[in-house]
């Protein structure tokens, strides 16, 4: 039987995040794969979705500034963008788990499932430690509807080789609207099948409408109020039927959400309680076992389901193995961003949830699309929305190509405290994004 100090199954961002601390920290410390040492991030989520951004970055630049210049992008070669792909992602497991040898981290393969609250079974040794941290993840959710079997995951898609000529996404979430985009860039000819008329709830409405809008310019379909209750395969096409409507589609990914990974691992065995949502843990990620901790998205919580959330939380548990944290867990503002062509991104406090406490809080809207910095590049829509208490920042959504960095800039802010006075007298890189706060905050 093997023996460790803490012995963490999963080893995704939060779990190889707690790896670290924790073997800094000097324990004796092990981590439990059954797929790809890393986990979803960097093998079949962020990362390579990045890199397919990068070519539908690159062509859409040069597209807005056809006819100022640059002759338009007609397509992005899919085979030659999914090959530079796999330059990130086919060495990454093996050789992640190299590095996590290299730092004296114990690695097993296996599927980890409880024996008793104090030992394991994975790749069929037994393991006892004094302490466990579950950070098993999610994996996507299909649909449970006729033909289920023809759906298709963002995993599927970010292994294609070939473009399909259409697709059909499933739902209105960050995955549907991120892959779609990428799609769309690269000549694909897309629809978005959502059951209501809300997608991206958790972001500014106004904004998502105006993001809808630039995505139906460019080409993609949006239907709206409409559940889909069967996929039918003919000649290799596919029939996508709902109340209302149908349509032909090349290749149909589901992407209604996803699930968390809990029940392979026995958690009745140690006394743990989960539901739907994922594993219940307390304001110290304690599970219902208080020395079985629980971190990343696998966790039943309000925060955003994000690799940063994920690290976070990584660390906290760490350090509250290693007696380095008393005090309950508190997340700073989290920065989610929507990485489609423009992007969507937010931090902190909502246009909507400072609407609910109007003594509170005020709104701001900015309209920057005739500014100079968005102008150079001619791009078709460039907005924000900033939440005020007093004179501070407390939350933003920004819609543009560059979201993603200004909201970062606005989140340290905002979690710095930092006020419009200070901002005016900082002297940043001009003319930028950056050199743009003193006039946006
Ligand atoms: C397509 C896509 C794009 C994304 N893009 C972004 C983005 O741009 N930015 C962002 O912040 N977030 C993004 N995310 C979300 C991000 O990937 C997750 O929030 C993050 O990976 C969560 O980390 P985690 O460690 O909790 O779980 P994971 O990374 O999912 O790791 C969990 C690991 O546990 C393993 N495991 C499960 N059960 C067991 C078991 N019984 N025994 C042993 N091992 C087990 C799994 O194989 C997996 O490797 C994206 C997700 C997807 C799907
Ligand atoms: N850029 C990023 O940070 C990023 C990118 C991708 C994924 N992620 C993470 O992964 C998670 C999963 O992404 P996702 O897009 O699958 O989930 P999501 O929860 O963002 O979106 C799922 C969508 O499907 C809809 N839906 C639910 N049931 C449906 C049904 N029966 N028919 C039609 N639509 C239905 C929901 O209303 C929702 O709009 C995200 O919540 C996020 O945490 C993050």
């Amino acid at each position: 039987m093997e023996k460790y100090d803490v012995v963490i199954i999963g080893a995704g961002p939060a779990g190889f995040t707690a790896a670290y601390a924790l073997k800094a920290g000097n324990k004796r410390v092990a981590l439990v794969e059954e797929d790809l040492w890393g986990g979803t991030c960097p093998n079949r989520g962020c990362d390579p979705k990045k890199v397919f951004v990068s070519g539908m970055e690159a062509a859409e630049r040069s597209n807005q500034l056809a006819g100022r210049g640059l002759v338009p992008v007609r397509s992005i070669r899919w085979p030659e963008l999914a090959a530079f792909k796999r330059t990130f992602t086919d060495p990454f497991p093996g050789a992640f788990r190299k590095k996590l040898q290299s730092r004296g981290i114990g690695t097993i393969s296996g599927s980890a499932k409880f024996l008793n609250p104090r030992q394991i079974e994975a790749g069929g040794k037994i393991i006892e430690a004094n302490a466990f941290i579950i950070a098993t993840g999610q994996r996507p959710g299909i649909l449970d509807i006729e033909g289920k079997g023809y759906l298709k995951t963002s995993t599927d898609f970010l292994d294609l080789a070939e473009l399909p000529p259409s697709m059909t996404f499933l739902g209105a979430g960050y995955i549907a609207l991120e892959l779609a985009s990428i799609a769309n860039a690269a000549g694909s000819a897309v629809t978005i099948i959502h059951h209501n008329d809300r997608p991206l709830k958790s972001f500014d409405k106004d904004l998502v409408s105006d993001m809808v809008r630039t995505f139906s310019k460019k080409g993609i379909l949006f239907v709206f109020n409409t559940d889909i209750r069967e996929v039918s395969c003919r000649d290799g096409r596919f029939l996508v039927s709902g109340n209302r409507y149908s349509e032909k589609t090349d290749y149909v990914v589901c992407a209604t959400g996803r699930i968390p990974n809990v029940e392979n691992l026995a958690l009745e065995n140690a006394g743990i309680e989960y539901g739907r949502r994922g594993i219940a843990v307390n304001e110290y990620l304690q599970t219902t076992n208080p020395s079985v901790f629980a971190c990343g998205d696998v966790v039943d919580k309000k925060q955003p389901r994000l690799t940063s959330v994920a690290t976070f939380e990584g660390n906290y548990a760490a350090a509250k193995i290693l007696g380095a944290a008393a005090h309950k867990i508190a997340y700073p503002p989290a920065v989610s961003v929507v990485y489609g062509s423009p992007k969507l991104a937010q931090a902190g406090i909502t246009a909507d949830e400072a609407a609910a406490a109007p003594e509170r809080y005020r709104v701001r809207e900015v309209d920057m699309t005739s500014w100079f910095t968005y102008r150079r590049m001619n791009e078709p829509i460039s907005k924000a929305k900033l939440v005020y208490e007093g004179e501070r920042l407390k939350g933003a959504c920004v819609l543009n190509n560059e979201a993603d960095d200004l909201v970062n800039y606005l989140a340290l802010l905002i979690q710095k405290g930092i006020g419009r006075e200070e901002a005016e007298h900082m002297m940043l890189g001009s003319p930028t994004i950056a050199s743009d706060l003193r006039y946006l905050v």
